[in-house]
Parts: C-alpha cells; sequence; structure tokens
C-alpha cells in the first residue's frame, strides 16, 4: 500500500481523521507534529517558543523524510506544504489527500481552548491574520491529489469518504523514484 498523507489547514481533522484512518487500514499512523516532538524532546508550542518558527519547519520537513513510505498514514501539520518540495516529495511518495473545511467551521473547531492551546499560530495572531494564511496556503493544499470536503461530515464519514476515493485513484505516471 502506498502511503497515504494527510494535508489542509490546522483544524481539518488530519490527527483525528488519520488515526481512524490507519485503524481501518490495519496500517501503524504517523503524526509528523509527534514525531517531531518525539526528535525535540519538546513540545511544538515549546519549540517555536525557544528556537521559532523557521527552525520548527526545518525539523517538520526532516520528519516528513524520516517517517515509512509504505504502509502508514502520515498526518502532516497545516504549514507542512509552505515548502513546495514537502508536497512534491509527498506526492512522488504516495497519496496526498487534502481535508477541505471553510474557514468558519475550522475557526469553532480551534477555538475550543484546549485545541487553541496546542497551536502556537493561534496564540500569537489575530483572526485575520489567520484567514489571510488559510487563503494563502489553499493554493498549495489544492496540489494535492484527492479532496473530501469535511463541512458537514464526522471524522468516520472523512474516513470512509477516503477509502473510497483512493480505490478509484490512479498515481500520474511521471513520478520520479
Ligand atoms: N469532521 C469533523 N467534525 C467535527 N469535529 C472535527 C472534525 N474533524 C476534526 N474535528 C475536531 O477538530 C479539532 C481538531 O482536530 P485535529 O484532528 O486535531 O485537526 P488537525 O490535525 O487537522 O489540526 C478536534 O477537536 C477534533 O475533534
Ligand atoms: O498550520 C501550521 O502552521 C501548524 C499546524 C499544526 O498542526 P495541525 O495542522 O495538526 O494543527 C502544527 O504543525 C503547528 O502548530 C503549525
Ligand atoms: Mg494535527
Amino acid at each position: 500500500m502506498n502511503t497515504i498523507y494527510l494535508v489542509g489547514f490546522m483544524g481539518c481533522g488530519k490527527t483525528s481523521v488519520g488515526n481512524q484512518l490507519s485503524k481501518r487500514l490495519g496500517v501503524p499512523p504517523y503524526d509528523v507534529d509527534s514525531a517531531v516532538e518525539k526528535l525535540r524532546g519538546q513540545t511544538i508550542k515549546e519549540i517555536f517558543y525557544r528556537e521559532g518558527e523557521e527552525a520548527f519547519r526545518n525539523y517538520e520537513s526532516l520528519a516528513i523524510r524520516q517517517l515509512p513510505l509504505e504502509h502508514a498514514v502520515v498526518m502532516t501539520g497545516g504549514g507542512a506544504v509552505i515548502r513546495e518540495e514537502n508536497l512534491c516529495y509527498m506526492k512522488n511518495k504516495g497519496i496526498v489527500i487534502y481535508l477541505k473545511t471553510s474557514f468558519p467551521v475550522l475557526w469553532k473547531r480551534l477555538m475550543k481552548e484546549e485545541e487553541r492551546q496546542k497551536r502556537p499560530l493561534l496564540l500569537t495572531r489575530k483572526k485575520e491574520e489567520i484567514q489571510a494564511l488559510y487563503d494563502e496556503r489553499r493554493k498549495q493544499y489544492e496540489q494535492c491529489d484527492i479532496e473530501v470536503n469535511t463541512d458537514e461530515l464526522t471524522t468516520e464519514e472523512v474516513c470512509h469518504q477516503i477509502l473510497q476515493k483512493i480505490i478509484s485513484f490512479k498515481p500520474s505516471t511521471n513520478r520520479q523514484n
């Protein structure tokens, strides 16, 4: 089985759906944020505050390349696609799935205090700045292989749609090995 990479903005459900999907497929889940935390022995929040976002992006890019290339579900962080080379790498190695969610729905999910506290960008930027980030990143997310709109779906339903869509997915012939 090709590795499945989940991408999309913070709060679209990559971590929750990825955990369910990996169970359904009987393969391990790899959350890139968790891999970075393990690599550095600090939380994402601590890394942002102590070392800065650029350092976090370097660890994130490294973690994506250290994960297995087969039989796995990989949940990226929302900013993993900022670096074009990360998106190219994932598209080349596996199937990239975009969990598409409208900004008002994301905002509602992210404003729960426990969700907000986990995400340094939400603690340091205003709503308009986060919306601008969302608009800016959309172009990158839209280059993925498969899209699933999560607005009206439960995480189980998102998982089900992914399973249906990957059955008929044909990888492009210009992949590089
Ligand atoms: N389809 C969904 N419907 C309702 N709530 C969701 C859905 N997907 C995720 N959530 C909730 O949104 C929050 C963020 O989910 P998470 O999986 O951490 O997203 P991500 O990893 O993409 O940032 C969690 O509280 C989660 O339960
Ligand atoms: O969008 C981003 O830049 C980030 C998203 C987070 O992951 P989730 O998308 O899982 O929240 C995490 O990687 C970090 O806080 C930065
Ligand atoms: Mg996550």
